[in-house]
């Protein structure tokens, strides 16, 4: 099968804090871009027809021991390569040039001299501003290269060879403050890797259709489907791909949101034509958490337990070799990767049990939320659902921080509703990316009605985010605070205070656990 024309470009990723942002990037120039571990195979790099590969920053040096370095045959490629900090050093060393700690370091904004006005950086001025964030520099480049920009402390702040079509450069383009940054990446795109800007939604879902078709051939498979914008938009896409060989499967394992279980159900009879089979497994997973209190080893368990019960309903169809699940980027490089740390096991990519036999088709892998968003618009998803605040697979588990019990969960989902409800009035929803309730392992002493309570504490956390990949706490005004304060101490009995979080991420996450 052919698939639809694609021009796509290769990040790949030496484990920099900012290699995320530069595939964005990629794509909001409209070009389709993924990101590959600094390990991968030139075979496979060429399998995927790359217009051009991107290397991004990173943590280490190249003369250090266990330094990350790619196959040296990318270079023979003939695709046009961007090294970015890191990247550049790791360039320069590869081809012979020299790398060294620099006796002072450049952080932030910084004068960059362009002493090159064409090829990379047509359009800049001799002299702009781009942002820096490293210790070492190259000191010499390799044979071939000329020195194509500098800053006063970095004499190769950037270096090309046109006639290999290597490019590199110390500095961050991808990052807002290197004001042209964009401009760079742009001529790089389109001026020297010829790409023309072919990817939109609507190109993207044509072939993710494609492929999944591909992938999937007559087989059949189920959907784990949520309610979320993430596997909803998944369900949609494959639905389109493979039609009735999809089954989706709604798991209530007992740590969802007051009334969740029936709207979910509501929502998708009204809105969608598909098969949907909802699975009541909460005695399953609320007995399998009894007890435990450390926050990965809930997260293991909540993963498996829905991989098992995801096998359950696939003997009972009979042959099912396929699970799609709505994972996101973020997912993905949280869990941790080659190069990124593991920050939290999302229980969709870091906590799936070693024996699964499906095969995964996970056509939203590589977006953003505000992406997938995007793409349910396109496909003509009912905004209740492109607009609903993200809610984690584990649920509420991860908002109960110690043990989960059935107790705590009661308690839990009637603050929750509140903090809904109070934010929804005050018309913020929309807005918020995530707004809800924690119940933290605290009890506390109060005075109610003259007398003395000891009772639970909930936390009420708000965030603001593009990406889920950093946060910041939302100005919610006091009144609304007030309201839902003063709600939940009335409401809930088992609660007499409740506190607001004002932690951004980083340093904190969104979620408790
Ligand atoms: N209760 C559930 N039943 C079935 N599958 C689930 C359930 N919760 C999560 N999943 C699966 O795990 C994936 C990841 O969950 P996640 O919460 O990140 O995405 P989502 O629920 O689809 O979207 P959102 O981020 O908007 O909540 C989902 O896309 C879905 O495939
Ligand atoms: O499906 C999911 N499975 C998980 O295991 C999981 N853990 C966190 N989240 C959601 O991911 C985003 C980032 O969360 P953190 O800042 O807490 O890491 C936030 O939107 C969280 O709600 C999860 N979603
Ligand atoms: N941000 C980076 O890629 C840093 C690269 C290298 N470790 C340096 O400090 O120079
Ligand atoms: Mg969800």
């Amino acid at each position: 099968m052919t698939l639809p024309e694609q021009e796509m470009v290769i990040v790949l990723d030496f484990g920099g804090q900012y290699s995320h942002l530069i595939a964005r990037r990629v794509r909001e120039l409209k070009v389709f871009c993924e990101m590959l571990p600094f390990s991968t195979p030139v075979e496979e790099i060429k399998k995927k027809g790359p217009r051009g590969i991107i290397f991004s920053g990173g943590p280490s040096s190249v003369y250090q021991k266990n330094a990350p370095f790619c196959d040296p045959a990318v270079y023979d490629l003939g695709v046009p390569i961007l090294g970015i900090c890191y990247g550049m050093q790791l360039m320069a060393y590869q081809l012979g040039g020299r790398v060294s700690p620099a006796g002072r370091r450049e952080y932030g904004r910084t004068g960059l001299n362009v002493l090159d006005r064409g090829g990379l950086f047509s359009g800049l001025e001799p002299f702009e501003q781009c942002w820096m964030s490293h210790g070492d520099l190259v000191e010499l480049p390799p044979p071939g290269f000329n020195v194509t920009a500098r800053t006063d402390k970095a004499p190769v702040a950037a270096m090309a060879d046109p006639a290999r079509k290597l490019y590199a450069v110390q500095f961050h383009p991808e990052v807002v403050h290197t004001p042209k940054g964009q401009d760079i990446l742009r001529t790089f795109l389109y001026g020297i890797c010829g790409c023309r800007g072919l990817w939109t939604m609507g190109s993207f879902l044509e072939r993710a259709v494609a492929e999944v078709q591909e992938q999937v051939g007559s087989g059949r498979a189920l959907c784990a489907l949520s309610g979320g914008v993430d596997s909803s938009v998944a369900a949609v896409l494959v639905h389109r791909a493979v039609g009735d060989r999809l089954t989706c499967v709604f798991v209530n394992h007992g740590l969802l949101r007051k009334g969740e279980a029936e709207q979910v159900q509501k929502t998708f009879k009204e809105k969608f034509k598909m098969n949907l089979i909802y699975v009541d497994a909460r005695r399953r997973f609320l007995s399998r958490l009894a007890g435990v209190t450390d926050p990965e080893m809930k997260r293991k368990i909540i993963g498996e337990e829905f991989i098992r019960v995801f096998e359950d309903q696939a003997a009972a169809l009979g042959q099912v070799d396929f699970l799609v699940q709505g994972t996101l980027y973020p997912d993905v490089v949280e869990s941790g990767t080659a190069t990124a740390a593991v920050i939290k096991s999302h229980h969709n990519v870091g906590c799936l049990p070693g024996d699964m036999r499906f095969g995964l088709v996970e056509p939203l892998r590589w977006l953003f939320k505000d992406e997938v968003r995007e793409l349910g618009e396109e496909m003509g998803l009912p905004e209740e659902v492109i607009w609903r605040q993200p809610f984690p697979g584990p649920g509420l588990a991860v908002r109960i921080l110690g043990e989960v019990t059935e107790h705590k969960l009661a308690i839990l989902q009637e603050a929750d509703a509140i903090v809904e409800e109070e934010i929804r009035k005050a018309g913020l929803y929309r807005q918020i990316w995530q707004s809800f309730a924690v119940l933290p392992d605290i009890k506390s002493v109060g005075v109610m009605g003259d007398e003395r309570t000891y009772s639970y504490t909930v936390a009420v956390r708000a965030v603001h985010s593009r990406d889920a990949m950093t946060a910041d706490w939302v100005r919610l005004p006091y009144e609304v605070l007030e309201a839902i304060s003063s709600r939940i101490v009335s409401e809930i009995k088992e609660v007499n205070r409740v506190v607001y979080d004002i932690t951004s991420k980083p340093p904190a996450t969104i979620e408790w656990e």
